[in-house]
């Protein structure tokens, strides 16, 4: 049959959709891609590219960013799943170093005018991903597992601006994990003070080198961010191996 067809019009019509059905993958195929992801769950596989990578190497952030305020919401109940999706003892977080050390260069320009950040979520384990994925199927505001978060990854943080004074957060419209249109960048019917935070947020972020998130005013993340493995590691295993690098 393929032998019948005129030579040109193998050209013309059958090479083309033979490319695009290999290239665009049909939505039924989304799953493979899920069951293809690689994780990386043993935390001796994670010290070898740490060790190949030193930019890979996962950095506790309050080592890096002096007066750096916590308020690590999966650590408690205090958030959209009601649940403790991390050990409730987790006190600390991590990201990957250019991303540690972008944050300690936001908070080093931000203190100068006696603001501050405060963090919500940075690194997290892809399993937690897994189960937010299964309340909220939305990627405006939870990453599909098909591919991961850049939480995942390292290089993703969620915060928040404070005064140094008294730790107080600076209004920004909405709480954090607020999944509604009024939480976008895009949307500007808000007091000017509010916008103004935002503003201050996210150009101070940008300034060095993270990226925003349209529809999650706390959300940023370093670009290019896929040549960090998505680890699936526990907290535990990481602050012990933190501990050995002081
Ligand atoms: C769940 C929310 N805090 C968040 O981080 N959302 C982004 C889209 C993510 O899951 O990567
Ligand atoms: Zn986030």
């Amino acid at each position: 049959m393929y032998n019948k067809l005129t030579k040109p019009f193998r050209i013309k019509v059958l090479l083309p959709v033979i490319f695009l059905t290999t290239v665009f993958i049909p939505g039924s195929a989304q799953d493979s891609l899920s069951k293809k992801l690689f994780v990386i769950k043993d935390v001796k596989e994670y010290l070898k590219t740490a060790n190949s990578d030193p930019g890979k190497r996962m950095i506790e952030l309050s080592s890096k960013v002096p007066r750096l305020v916590y308020d690590l919401r999966y650590s408690t109940r205090e958030n959209f799943m009601n649940l403790e999706m991390y050990t409730p003892a987790t006190a600390v977080s991590f990201l990957r170093t250019p991303a540690a050390e972008a944050l300690s260069n936001v908070q080093k320009e931000l203190s100068a005018a006696g603001i501050g950040v405060k963090v919500f979520d940075a690194y997290r384990p892809y399993s937690v991903t897994v189960k937010f994925w299964e309340l909220v199927k939305d990627e405006r505001y939870v990453a599909n597992p098909a591919r991961g978060s850049g939480h995942n990854r390292g290089i993703a943080i969620d915060l928040t601006l404070i005064n140094l004074n008294n730790l107080s957060e600076l209004p920004m419209g909405t709480g954090f994990d607020n999944f509604s249109d009024t939480a976008h960048h895009s949307f500007v019917a808000l007091p000017a003070d509010i916008l103004k935070n935002r503003k201050l947020l996210r150009t101070t972020m940008e300034k060095y080198g993270f990226k925003a998130l349209e529809t999650e005013w706390w959300h940023y993340f370093l670009p290019e961010g896929n040549r960090f493995e998505i680890l699936d590691i526990s907290f535990q295993e990481l602050i012990k191996e933190a501990s050995k690098h002081k």
